[in-house]
């Protein structure tokens, strides 16, 4: 079977990693949610002091950029844990906060140059399942299978609220929902590499959608794209 590149890229928290990790598990392929490194520079820059709720500190961030060091490392379930400069990050990326401040520093040039930079890197072997907002567009325009994942913003809130509330976090729907719309305006309107459908990704509206039969869509599609 031949190794493939699989882009996964779509609206915020519509399941992307979802189904990005689940075939990646069944294919035996490296996965890579590239929305943690983003997160990862964001919450960088929270405890550096960078980011204020108007502004950036930009200068000091570009300085930094590659100090920064993001991996993947997996955790006592096998599942990959993001760590920033050696200290596992995990839970403290996947705040609201964290989640609003990577969508504000992913518009800035040159931090999307270093991470797609490192990203090509993780693929250069193929055998790679790798989600965010610009996957199929600019970090792999040639990838064999390209997915576009959709499903209405209330959906998506939902479900990342019912995520949220099983952790034990207090958020209210319109908080979530607020944050979601936010985050998929900047990363339709940014000047760099703004989100947007490859001309030849397969579009998927997972809304009414379990996860099983999203899964068994992507696994239909990856063994076509497999056939040697
Ligand atoms: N088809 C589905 N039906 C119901 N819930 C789902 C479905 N797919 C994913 N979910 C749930 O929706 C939430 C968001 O999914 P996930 O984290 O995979 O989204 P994402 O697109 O990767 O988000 P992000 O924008 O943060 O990268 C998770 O709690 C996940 O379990
Ligand atoms: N390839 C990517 C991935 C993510 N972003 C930005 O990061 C934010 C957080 O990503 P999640 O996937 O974890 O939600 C997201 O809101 C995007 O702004 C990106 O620009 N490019």
């Amino acid at each position: 079977m031949k190794k493939i590149v699989v882009a996964i890229d779509g609206f915020s928290s519509c399941g992307k990693s979802t189904m990005a990790k689940e075939l990646a598990r069944e294919a035996g392929y490296i996965y890579v949610d590239t929305g943690a490194m983003y997160r990862a520079v964001s919450l960088y820059c929270i405890q550096n002091g960078w980011m204020t709720d108007s502004e950036i500190n930009a200068e000091e961030l570009e300085k930094h950029i590659h100090s920064i060091r993001i991996e993947f490392k997996p955790n006592a379930e096998g599942k990959a844990d993001t760590y920033l400069n050696g200290q596992n990050v995990e839970n403290e990326i996947r705040t609201l906060e964290v989640a609003n401040g990577a969508s504000r520093v992913s518009t800035l040039g040159f931090v999307r140059r270093e991470l797609v930079r490192q990203q090509q890197l993780m693929g250069v072997e193929k055998g790679i399942v790798m989600d965010g907002r610009d996957i199929g567009t600019v970090v792999f325009p040639q990838a064999e299978l390209k997915i576009f994942l959709t499903a209405s913003p209330e959906i998506r809130a939902q479900r990342r609220l019912d995520e949220m509330a099983a952790k034990g976090e207090k958020v209210d729907f319109e908080e979530v929902l607020a944050n979601v719309k936010e985050r998929d305006e900047r990363d339709q309107t940014r000047a760099e590499s703004p989100l947007r459908k490859a001309d030849d990704a397969i579009v998927i509206d997972n809304s009414a959608l379990s996860r099983s039969e999203q899964t068994e869509i992507l696994r239909t599609l990856f063994a076509e794209k497999t056939l040697d």
